[in-house]
């Protein structure tokens, strides 16, 4: 079995339960999948991605559904259970020593390092909601014109303004800085992230102009192997930001998932004469929901992405594979506002697959960047274990 492209979903924070380890992480017992079809009336309706297989892997209502994709669950081994573990673990760069956090906020040095090499003071440097730190702190923004400094409960230096008090530009400028000469040593944290927003005090918005600022790799990952064989990596949405943009021959930027279906719908077809990879992040599902604990809105969004997915797969052709997962998860129902440990849901789908395929539970998601590495003959990673030959 070979394919000419590979297409990698990536739906952000979609976990299906149970992670052996979850204890460690204070998440016994979560479950983004199951706990939101159980709290939806009639439970979730998500007919495509239950003919891929996600009724087999996750705890969700029964319905009888002609399965046609293979599936699976995997779990992670990376010391963390944020977006930047999730991927790079995917693609060969498990993540043993955990980013640091900081529980308390910045430290005072990490904070007048950020004044002298930025030029700007700050306000905030809180550990907090973005969308409540922002409603908050708004008018003292447009007083005195520093940025809003706060980090979360994973390893970020978010940094929050509004577009009319700092533009767009500047702001990205002042991240930049803060990735590459501030969040340094001690202080590398797994992303700097610009959050611009606009609107009036009571009705701030975030725009889609978020930006991520990753840190740099250690190890060499899947997107590398195959440029270095000169196949295509296009990446959509956060996808370039996540991996530090090495190794992608193209990325497009998105605002949502409905950006992001219709921008990787656009690449499936534009680049059929090539071979190579194909990966989106879906980032709304975690951020615009899992995050705020919005039960029904999470249900809402699945629900119309599975319609999305319905019509992306009618596109699809024999010679591509795609590939459906999540990074870690965001049970909407937990306490907290952070993500949750989790496995996460395995899903595949080729018009070239004849036969649906019980993957079983992978033991680390490496599985997924081992597999694409199979596939294109490109080398082996040092973790994970190819499931191409399984696929039938
Ligand atoms: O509250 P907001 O700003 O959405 O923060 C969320 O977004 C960050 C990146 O995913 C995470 O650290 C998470 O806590
Ligand atoms: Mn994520
Ligand atoms: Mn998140």
């Amino acid at each position: 079995m070979k394919f000419n492209r590979v297409v990698v979903i990536v739906m952000d924070s979609v976990g299906a339960g149970n992670a052996p380890d979850a204890a460690a992480f204070g998440d016994t017992g979560a479950n983004t999948l199951g706990h939101i079809d159980s709290h939806v009336p009639g439970g979730l309706a998500a007919p495509n991605l239950r003919r891929l297989g996600l009724g087999q892997v996750a705890q969700i209502h029964a319905v009888e559904t002609e399965v046609v994709g293979s599936y699976g669950l995997m779990q992670e081994i990376s010391a963390g259970k944020d977006t930047t573990s999730g991927h790079w673990e995917f693609m060969g760069n498990p993540v043993e020593t955990p980013f640091p956090v900081f529980p308390n906020a910045f430290p005072q040095d990490v904070l007048q390092s950020f004044t002298e090499k930025t030029g700007c003071s700050y306000i905030g440097n809180e550990v907090a909601s973005g969308t409540e730190i922002i409603e908050r702190l708004g008018q003292e923004h447009f007083r005195t014109k520093a940025p809003i400094v706060y980090t979360s409960a994973d390893s970020v230096f978010q940094i929050a303004a509004h577009t009319d008090v700092i533009p767009l530009k500047k702001l990205y400028r002042i991240c930049d800085i803060t990735r590459h000469e501030v969040c340094v040593g001690d202080y590398e944290v797994g992303r700097v992230i610009a959050r611009p927003f606009v609107g009036t005090p009571g009705a701030f918005v975030r725009t889609g102009d978020r930006r991520d600022y990753s840190r740099m790799p250690k190890r060499k990952m899947v997107f590398e192997y195959l440029t270095e064989k000169g196949l295509c990596v296009v990446g959509v949405g956060k996808i370039g930001d996540i991996y530090a943009h090495i190794g992608l021959t193209e990325s497009y930027h998105t605002a949502n998932n409905t950006e992001d279906m219709a921008e990787l719908t656009k690449q499936l077809l534009a680049h059929r004469h090539q071979s190579g990879l194909l990966m989106a992040n879906f980032v709304d599902f975690d951020s615009q929901y899992g995050h705020r604990r919005n039960v029904p809105g999470y249900a809402q969004c699945i629900e119309t992405f599975d319609t999305a997915l319905g019509t992306f797969l009618s596109l699809m052709q024999e010679d591509e594979l795609l590939i459906i997962t999540a990074d870690h998860g965001n049970d909407p129902t937990w306490h907290g506002t952070d993500h949750t440990r989790e496995r996460v849901p395995l899903l595949l789908y080729s018009p070239g697959l004849r036969e649906a395929v019980d993957l079983g539970v992978r033991q680390t998601y490496a599985d997924l960047g081992q597999t694409i590495m199979d596939n294109f003959r490109a080398g082996r990673l040092a973790e994970g274990t190819s499931f191409l030959s399984e696929l039938r």
